[in-house]
């Protein structure tokens, strides 16, 4: 545990927020992937083991909502619906360019889709996905989850949305047409994709955690090489291959040119939520 205790503890009484969770007590949601190790890098030195929980970013947004979280790195798509959380920190998981890990994976021309498979660990790729086929190619299909454990093969459907490190890896089958949606995004609107940010719920006090956060983000920085070697094997993947994708593909810093990239975002989600009856998702069958 680290020094700041006191001073986290100093906040919360200052605030009169009795309710508020002290260091000691508050509970850390990070994404399991290995797009989020540069961000959390060291950060379970200044915490105990229990108070840092790494899961897929649907969880993770599920798991702040109903109050098992105090402060989660979730997916920015669950961010707009909800007045009472607060964006706590610029360390985020966003692109300017191909992202690599978020494709969509289509066995008919894009226009003609409509089965898709969506990766059950996200919610912001799904956002995106469904905005892009529509206001691309007036596009909207009937919705399948797709479980944590199946893979493309599973999906009977006419396109599948992959997340995170499995979709770092070549399909192992043939598609007609492939999507880097950080890719896509940025060719289309011109700004950066943000798919994730540290968030807390309003009353949560934000020192020291803000800072611990913040510095967790910048020795990932200076660590890339080391995240890489360390983190690449157990994914089946070259070291080449994680280094350049931490490094090159994504992007750990949340700044104007981000804001508005999410301000944009935000704005046709908006709009395809005018039509609730087109966001259901069956199961797979
Ligand atoms: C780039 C990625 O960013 C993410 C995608 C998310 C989503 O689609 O909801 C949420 C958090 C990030 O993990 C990825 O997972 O590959």
């Amino acid at each position: 545990m680290s020094g700041s205790t006191l001073e986290w503890d100093a906040a919360c009484s200052a605030n009169g927020r009795e309710d508020s969770p002290s260091l000691s007590y508050v509970r850390v949601g990070a994404v399991s992937y290995l797009n989020s190790k540069p961000l959390i890098e060291g950060l379970g030195n200044s915490l105990r083991e229990d108070q840092l929980v790494l899961d897929v970013p649907s969880r993770l947004a599920d798991k702040l909502s109903v109050g098992n979280l105090d402060v989660a790195l979730i997916p920015s798509v669950e961010y707009f619906s909800r007045p009472d959380y607060k964006i706590i920190s610029d360390a985020c998981i966003a692109t300017r360019g191909p992202v690599l890990s978020v494709k969509l994976y289509s066995r008919l021309p894009l226009g003609d889709i409509r089965t898709l498979a969506l990766d059950e660990g996200s919610r912001t790729s799904v956002a995106l996905t469904r905005v892009m086929l529509q206001e691309r190619y007036g596009v909207i299909p009937e919705l399948i989850r797709l479980p944590m454990t199946a893979t493309t093969k599973d999906a009977k459907t006419d396109a599948v949305l992959l997340i995170g490190d499995r979709a770092i890896h070549p399909p192992q089958e043939h598609f007609v047409e492939t999507w880097d949606l950080g890719e896509e995004w940025v060719n289309w609107t011109g700004l950066p994709f943000v798919f994730a940010m540290w968030v807390a719920r309003k009353n949560v006090p934000e020192s020291p955690l803000v800072q611990l956060l913040e510095q967790s983000r910048n020795r990932g920085l200076k660590n890339l090489q080391q995240i890489a070697t360390r983190e690449a094997k157990p994914l089946g993947i070259s070291e080449e291959t994680a280094y350049n994708y931490l490094k090159d593909n994504l992007h750990f810093q949340f700044g104007s040119a981000e804001w508005n990239g999410l301000q944009l975002f935000r704005e046709l989600v908006g709009q395809l939520e005018e039509n609730p009856e087109l966001t259901q998702t069956k199961a797979i069958q």
